[in-house]
């Protein structure tokens, strides 16, 4: 595991766990007794990630306390800071990883390379910013982002005023030709494939000379909570932004303000450890859970009693306890149906989870997480169908079938939330080895580390 090049030479910004992973893969941990589990989990991907870019395009210094440190957000520390801005690590702060301070560049400059990962938020809200930077900026990534869909941003920015060069195939790689302005005014953009593409725009719009009045054309718009999370990131440093109507954004040109802004923990990073509670039996509990949140795991209070949890709130707690067992012993998960288009990051986890549940279930409204770090809906029947399971593929979810699964491989298919199904998987099915647990380093560095902490 690389430590960060931006963190003071004493200070390790992951905190104290770190992962490893023997070469023949990670031997998923069987629950053998219920959990009574406390956990604290490191800050959220999605703000950490809004919150770098506002901040380098801010009109003074922000702080940022308890920011997620990962690959995700270094890899876009690493894409802000070539074109300029400053990045100071406070030592001695943050139990997961050292508060941050950002120092907005005097200028954006380009002339440079960017290196997107995996990171969906890197290769879908840097591009803006690099048209708000003076030179060539040129994004690629690993090569499972070649495969993520970028055509709606770079239409966009084109239909802005923005000179780009690409390979016509709508895909990274390419090069934004920033002229240190970005005319701005109306466009339309077909974001069915990813929320991403409304809120890349959005976070560098009140920079644009004329603004932004930004119309989606798609029939479908996934993940609504994370564009509810720009705008109000938007609106906290004092942008003005309105939606006249579904599906239309108006952000009208301005400073974006300078703040010191705490980043909450990642609650769909929450998914997998309280998803465990339903599996192992007995509960857990997480804590730092906010209030209120835009964050789309505050949905995990509403979608894991559909599985017969029992979810409890007590201040900033939450807690949640498995079902009742079954007069036979089982788990007493039970199937479902749900639409999962608002929250189609949570999938994966639930996915497993239904999996071992005593009824059908389906999964619907996330074709579009085809398109994630890798297509989701393809990689979790394989999984799943590979240790025994019954799971079809719908064009837009899957249909789960109770079926004994039994010992074998995991394909983590380099993505996160794909290894921590595994390890859902591995909790109730002895022999389970997940071949790449090291991706949980996307946004949870200290995942086997929390998990192991979670079964002691
Ligand atoms: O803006 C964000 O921070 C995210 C938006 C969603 O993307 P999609 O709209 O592509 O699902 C989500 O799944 C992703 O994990 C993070
Ligand atoms: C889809 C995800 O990531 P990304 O931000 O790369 O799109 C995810 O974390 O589930």
């Amino acid at each position: 595991m690389q430590i960060s090049r931006y963190s003071a030479p004493e200070f390790d910004p992951y905190g104290e766990a770190r992962q490893t992973e023997p070469d023949d893969g990670w031997r998923a941990p069987v629950a053998v007794a219920p959990l009574d589990a406390v956990l604290a989990l490191p800050g959220s991907k999605s703000l950490t990630n809004r919150e770098l870019v506002l901040a380098a395009l801010a009109d003074d210094r922000s702080t940022l306390r308890a920011p997620l440190w990962s690959r995700d957000s270094e890899l876009m520390i690493d894409g802000l800071r070539a074109l300029g801005t400053g990045f100071d690590p406070l030592p001695g702060t943050g139990g997961f990883g050292a508060d941050l301070r950002v120092t907005p560049a005097t200028e954006l400059l380009g002339s440079t390379t960017i290196d997107c990962g995996l990171a969906g938020t890197v290769m879908r809200f840097l591009p803006a910013v690099a048209a708000l930077a003076l030179g060539p900026t040129t994004f690629d990534g690993d090569e499972a982002a070649r495969r993520r869909p970028m055509a709606a941003v770079i239409q966009a920015l084109r239909a802005l005023g923005v000179d780009l060069d690409d390979d016509r195939r709508g895909t990274l790689p390419f090069t934004v030709h920033g002229t240190g302005a970005v005319e701005g005014g109306s466009i339309e953009i077909d974001a069915s494939a990813s929320s991403q593409f409304v809120s890349g725009l959005l976070l560098s719009a009140a920079r644009f000379e004329r603004g932004l009045d930004l119309t989606h054309t798609g029939e479908r718009l996934p993940s609504l909570p994370h564009i509810e999370m720009t705008i109000e990131t938007l609106r906290a440093r004092g942008v003005e932004v309105r939606s006249p109507e579904p599906g239309r954004w108006q952000v009208s040109p301005g400073p974006i303000r300078a703040i010191d802004v705490a980043i909450e923990p990642d609650l769909s990073n929450a998914a997998p450890f309280l998803v465990a509670a339903l599996v192992a039996g007995g509960s857990v509990t997480i804590t730092g859970w906010p209030e209120q949140t835009t964050q789309v795991g505050a949905q995990l209070i509403e979608l894991l009693p559909r599985f017969g949890a029992r979810v409890e709130r007590d201040a900033d707690r939450l807690t949640v306890h498995a079902p009742e067992r079954t007069a036979d012993g089982g788990r007493g998960i039970r199937g479902v149906d749900l639409d999962l288009s608002e929250a189609g990051e949570l999938a994966p986890n639930l996915v497993a989870l239904a999996a071992l549940a005593d009824a059908p279930s389906t999964i619907s409204g996330i074709g579009h997480i085809r398109h994630h770090e890798t297509d989701r809906l393809a990689a979790l029947a394989a999984e799943l169908n590979g240790l025994g399971g019954k799971v079809t593929e719908l064009d837009d979810g899957l249909r789960i079938e109770p079926s004994p699964l039994s010992a074998g491989p995991w394909r983590a298919h380099a993505d996160h939330r794909m290894a921590t199904s595994g390890a859902i998987v591995g909790l109730a099915v002895p022999g389970v080895v997940v071949d790449d647990i090291a991706s949980t380093a996307k946004t949870l560095p200290q995942f086997t580390e929390l998990w192991e902490r979670m079964l002691a």
